[in-house]
């Protein structure tokens, strides 16, 4: 069994269906899952280190900027050294805007510039998951466990 991290930042609930797709599905499949909200729970760089993965969820804000929760731990990220660790990237943004998800992009570059273990593609959901998202959130928590059991 694998221990997974999911953090996640949603202010109309979008991201967090996401999130909460994924978090089935993995707990289905026998996985523990510790779950996090930017806004609300403290989370330190530090503790990322301690799980087979981390998922990262995040909504986009004005100009495909992150939302300022998550900032501080988009920053800090560089304190420590997650050369080994593993990450997965998603979020809900809305095509109207000129960035579809740039805090998605954002997450996904800095984490590579980092040096991080990435599934190599990130989910992006065009507001309120579907279905058929939700079945797209469940393909890439499987692709993330594939990844994870190549390591
Ligand atoms: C002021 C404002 C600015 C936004 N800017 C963007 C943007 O630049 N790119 C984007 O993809 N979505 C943008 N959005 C849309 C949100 O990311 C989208 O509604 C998302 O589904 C919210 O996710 P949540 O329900 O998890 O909070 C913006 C929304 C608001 C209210």
């Amino acid at each position: 069994m694998g221990r997974y991290l999911m953090l996640y930042a949603s202010t109309t609930g979008n991201t967090e269906l996401m999130a909460e797709a994924m978090i089935s599905f993995l707990k289905d499949r026998g996985q523990e899952v510790i779950v996090k909200t930017f806004d609300f729970d403290p989370i330190s760089v530090e503790e990322i280190l301690d799980y087979h993965a981390v998922l990262i969820g995040t909504y986009t804000w004005d100009d495909g900027s992150l939302p300022y929760e998550v900032e501080d731990f988009y920053e800090e990220l560089e304190d420590v050294d997650i050369r080994s660790q593993t990450f997965a990237v998603f979020g809900s943004g809305d095509t109207f805007y000129e960035f579809f998800g740039g805090a998605v992009d954002l997450f996904y570059e800095r984490i590579h510039e980092l040096g991080g273990r990435l599934l190599p593609f990130k989910l992006k959901v065009d507001l309120e998951p579907k279905d058929e998202d939700v079945r797209r959130c469940e393909d890439f928590v499987d692709k993330l466990l594939q990844f994870c059991s190549n390591e």
